[in-house]
């Protein structure tokens, strides 16, 4: 049994060797062939934390994008299977995973958006969660007292930060951004420039790092998509929710998440009004 016994250093442990796991990866298979370079990724990543979570926390359940019944058939060698869900969704603790997000951008050269997403979820809510960067030398995650960002030179507090006054950037899928997000960013009082970048995980790290100052997106994702970072989000003080408001809800039987909205607080009910008014795909 290992030494870390705190949650969020063993998500941030997991993330980062997951990570590292997968610049090994990159190197190896290179990008010529880019789908078997995503599912090389993707297996590798997932095997990893599997194995991982199983020994570390021999008595929690796991939410993994790779563990689906789904995938479960491919390839020559089939993932290692979810928890199933009966016992998931009596678990007190569960841990949702997403071994690899933003693997097309994992697969081209050069791209540094893409991530690996270890969360806690406990008894109804979000209690531990680290996002690794692996290109970028950094994790983003939870502690005690908030959230921190651990880099080659030290770990330092994270918080996120106003938007400057008058300007918003609004990070947005690079292949699927919402239908609305154009009419938004016209309709909102502020300059407004969209922010195409890669993975849910890259997306909210962005925000956090002040890099952009919210993320929106609608149309389709998994909870392992947002989780991790949702858990980072809300520990440093970010506005995270679904679109229409709600509480973004963990560890469903259904694990369609389509869509999240993570921004300083200031902005949020600006953003949710500017959603809801051009937008006619609210969630169902
Ligand atoms: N419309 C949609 N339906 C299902 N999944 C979506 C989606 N849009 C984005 N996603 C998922 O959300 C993650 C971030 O997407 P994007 O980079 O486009 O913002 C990706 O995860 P994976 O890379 O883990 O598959 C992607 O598959
Ligand atoms: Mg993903």
């Amino acid at each position: 049994m290992s030494a870390v016994t705190d949650d969020h250093a063993l998500a941030a442990e997991l993330a980062g060797t997951a990570g590292r796991i997968l610049q090994g990866v990159r190197e190896e298979i290179g990008f010529a062939d880019s789908r078997l370079l995503k599912d090389t990724g993707d297996l590798r990543a997932h095997e990893y934390l599997m194995a991982a979570l199983a020994e570390r926390r021999p008595d929690d359940a796991i939410l993994s994008e790779e563990g689906r019944a789904s995938v479960a058939g491919k390839g020559a060698t089939p993932p290692t299977a979810n928890t199933a869900d009966e016992v998931r969704l009596q678990a007190d603790r569960v841990w949702i995973v997403d071994p690899l997000d933003g693997t097309r951008e994992f697969s081209e050269e050069g791209r540094r958006d893409w991530a690996v997403h270890v969360a806690l979820w406990e008894k109804g809510r979000l209690t531990a969660g680290a996002v690794a960067l692996p290109a970028q030398g950094k994790t983003l995650v939870t502690d005690p007292a908030g959230a921190t960002v651990v880099n080659v030179t030290g770990v330092e507090p994270l918080r996120v930060s106003e938007p400057a006054a008058g300007r918003l950037r609004i990070a947005v899928s690079r292949t699927r951004p919402p239908a609305f997000v154009q009419r938004l960013a016209e309709t909102l009082d502020a300059k407004v420039e969209l922010v195409p970048i890669g993975s849910a995980g890259a997306k909210i790290s962005a925000v956090l790092l002040g890099e952009v100052d919210a993320y929106v997106h609608a149309g389709g994702q998994y909870e392992w998509d947002s989780a991790a970072p949702v858990a980072v989000a809300l520990a440093a003080g970010a506005h995270a929710s679904r679109i229409d408001g709600s509480e973004a809800v963990y560890n469903q039987k259904d694990p369609r998440l389509p869509d999240i909205l993570v921004c300083h607080p200031v902005s949020a009910s600006t953003l949710l009004t500017g959603i809801r008014d051009v937008s006619d795909a609210l969630p169902e």
